[in-house]
């Protein structure tokens, strides 16, 4: 007898901003049917009903589930992880290494003992220390788990070069490596508007002040809207890796890996170029960089691995 595979299913656990805005995409962009899961009684029960009750003006005809119980996401294709504290003004990201370190671990132990055979994507924050703890309570291979950070750190640079040279976004490709936070290293080099480097574009200084911001992105919003982070944009960044994954398109995106030797680097997630497809991550991209670049690199690394200590020490 043959089995008929049931539509790719994705969990998202946290129906907070990032959460519930992304189960509206994957729903609404047809990419997968949705459970949302959430600690906070009634909440994605009711934002599962209330997307469920837009399928109509949307045109499609996924599933969407709300829940408290892992479950109800047995046998997810992918398992998206978004569970946690968001930052307030005047806060890091890695102010939230202790909340979430023992968030992340505790909801990807559950999620997995529901779905073996998911990729997890990981979204809470200190993103590439928590995307380490993740694959570490997994136990997956590493190419199973990836952190969603580069996407949206290069969909904000392209927009800010898109609007200060006043062309199409569509035409703007940039890159972005290193850990989600102050030490993020975009690559003016290798970001181009139609195939020509933005060097070739824009003068340094603005080259520079468009850089800071990115690397600031994060924080213009927080302090824009006092409560809360961001989630639009890094909803759609989720969204895009995502589809890159179940539709098995090996797209080139900027994410949290595994790196075993690449740029020098080894046992830490941090942001590379990398081809995400149905098995995860098949492969990592090495750029040639200059000896800035690469200092700014290992600049990164280096944080980052200091707070990947500081949450083991933490859950010890
Ligand atoms: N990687 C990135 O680029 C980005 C990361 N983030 C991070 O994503 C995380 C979520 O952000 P928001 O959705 O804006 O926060 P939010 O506060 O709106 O939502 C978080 C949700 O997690 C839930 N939650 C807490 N503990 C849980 C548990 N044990 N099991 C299930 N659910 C649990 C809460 O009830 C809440 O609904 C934050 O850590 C934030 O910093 C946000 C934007 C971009
Ligand atoms: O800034 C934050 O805390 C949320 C985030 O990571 C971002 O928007 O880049």
């Amino acid at each position: 007898m043959t089995t008929i595979a049931g539509p790719p299913r994705v969990t998202i656990i946290g129906s907070g901003n990032v959460g519930s805005t992304l189960g509206q995409r994957i729903a609404e962009k047809n990419i997968a049917d949705v459970v949302l899961l959430d600690i906070e009684p009634g909440r994605p029960q009711g934002l599962a009903l209330d997307l469920t009750e837009a399928r109509g003006f949307e045109s499609h005809d996924r599933l969407i589930i709300g829940t408290a119980d892992y479950a109800d996401t047995q046998d997810s294709d992918v398992v998206v992880v978004t569970a946690g504290l968001a930052r307030k003004p005047g806060m890091s990201r890695d102010d939230l290494l202790k909340a979430n370190a023992k968030i992340v671990t505790a909801v990807v132990k559950d999620a997995i003992a529901s779905s073996p055979n998911a990729i997890l994507l990981i979204v809470t924050n200190p993103l590439d220390v928590m995307t380490y703890l993740a694959w570490q309570a997994s136990g997956f291979s590493p190419e199973r788990v990836v952190g969603m950070a580069g996407v949206l750190d290069a969909a904000r640079f392209e927009a800010f070069i898109a609007t200060e040279l006043k062309v199409s976004i569509g035409n703007v490709h940039a890159m972005v490596l290193g850990g989600h936070g102050d030490l993020m290293v975009p690559l003016p080099r290798y970001t181009t508007v139609s195939g020509i480097p933005i060097t070739e574009l824009m003068d340094p200084d603005t080259i520079t002040r468009l850089v800071e911001r990115t690397r600031n992105g994060g924080a213009e919003i927080v302090s824009l809207m006092r409560a809360g982070s961001a989630y639009f944009a890094p909803a759609s960044s989720a969204s895009l890796m995502v589809e890159s994954i179940l539709f098995n398109r090996s797209r080139i995106l900027p994410a949290a890996a595994y790196l075993q030797g690449q740029y020098g680097l080894s046992d830490i997630f941090l942001g590379v170029p990398t081809c995400l497809g149905r098995q995860g991550v098949s492969k990592v991209l090495e750029l040639d960089l200059t000896q800035s670049e690469h200092q700014a690199l290992e600049a990164s690394a280096q944080s980052v691995r200091q707070n990947i200590k500081t949450a083991q020490s933490l859950l010890a």
